[in-house]
């Protein structure tokens, strides 16, 4: 199925994001993508950026000829825009929505069949480095699997896992993008009160971030250890871990992963 034709309805920031990492990666190609969305903020930008995906305000006849549709609106619209799409295909399509905290079973209940998918992928999609879980519903096939494996592989790494534990993917993963933004973005006002400019600042910030994730991913070792070998006796290092401790950045990392979690069951 990876010449399949895929309705994108909602081309936001995640469908952006997901339709432009498969583009980029070479997993699809444009004539085989159609979005769906009635905002015309985001009509603007598929004509400018990605002119020759085709592009719609709404569901229509010729949608139903698609192999896949993928759900990229807000979780609230899922039940709305899945009854549509029971409406407008008259046999059964693989549904695979990205909706925060939307079940497999709510999908089905809406769709009205089985063979349905729920990703939860991330923004860094874009640029090739994404980070997405997913798991599937009861009348997903083996080729469905291998087909949403191989799309989002091309973009970043993916994992298979329960249900369960998809709100906690939600978490980490899933909002993760926000987290890391917020603390390159306080790394670089760090840099510019201790007198850097702005753009040096935003730049070593960002790249710190990128080389130590890297490092990470690829010794293998712990990152306590990785920690351990920066902070030299009596440096400068072990004096700022001193002040992130004692203002409980991890703490308020651990919180922020579970209240995510938290509000994505809540969505659902
Ligand atoms: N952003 C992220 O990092 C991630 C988001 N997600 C999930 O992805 C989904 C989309 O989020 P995100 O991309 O951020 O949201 P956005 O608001 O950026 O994108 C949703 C798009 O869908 C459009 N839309 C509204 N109603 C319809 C409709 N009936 N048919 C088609 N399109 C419609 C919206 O238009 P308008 O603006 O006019 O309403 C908007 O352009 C959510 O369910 C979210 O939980 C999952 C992982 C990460
Ligand atoms: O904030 C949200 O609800 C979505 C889901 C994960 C990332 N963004």
């Amino acid at each position: 199925m990876k010449k399949a034709t895929v309705v994108v309805i909602g081309g936001g920031q995640m469908g952006r994001a997901l339709v432009g990492g498969m583009l980029a990666s070479g997993f699809a190609a444009a004539e085989q993508i159609t979005i769906v969305d009635p905002s015309p903020d985001s009509r603007q930008w598929w004509a400018s950026q990605h002119p020759t995906v085709g592009f719609r305000d709404r569901l229509g006849g010729d949608d139903a000829q698609a192999d896949i549709f993928l759900l990229a609106v807000k979780p609230h619209l899922v039940p709305q825009v899945a009854a549509e799409i029971a409406g407008l295909v008259d046999q059964t399509k693989l549904v695979i929505s990205i909706a925060a905290g939307v079940s497999l079973q709510t999908l089905c209940e809406h769709v009205g069949h089985e063979r349905v998918i729920r990703v939860m992928p991330n923004t860094p999609s874009l640029v090739g480095a994404g980070a997405s879980a997913f798991c599937v519903g009861p009348g997903a096939t083996e080729e469905d699997c291998r087909w949403i494996e191989q799309a989002l592989a091309g973009i970043g790494t993916v994992a298979r896992v329960a249900e369960s534990q998809m709100d906690a993917v939600t978490g980490l993963s899933g909002s993760g993008p926000a987290y890391i933004c917020l603390v390159i973005e306080a790394l670089a006002d760090g840099g510019v009160l201790a007198g850097l400019p702005r753009q040096l600042a935003m730049t070593l910030a960002a790249q710190t971030v990128m080389g130590t994730a890297k490092m990470v991913m690829e010794s293998g070792r712990h990152p306590g250890e990785l920690k351990d070998a920066v902070a030299s006796p009596g440096g400068t290092t072990i004096a700022a871990l001193k002040v992130l401790e004692e203002r409980g950045l991890r703490a308020a990392l651990i919180n922020a992963v579970e209240t995510s979690a938290r509000r994505s069951g809540e969505l659902g």
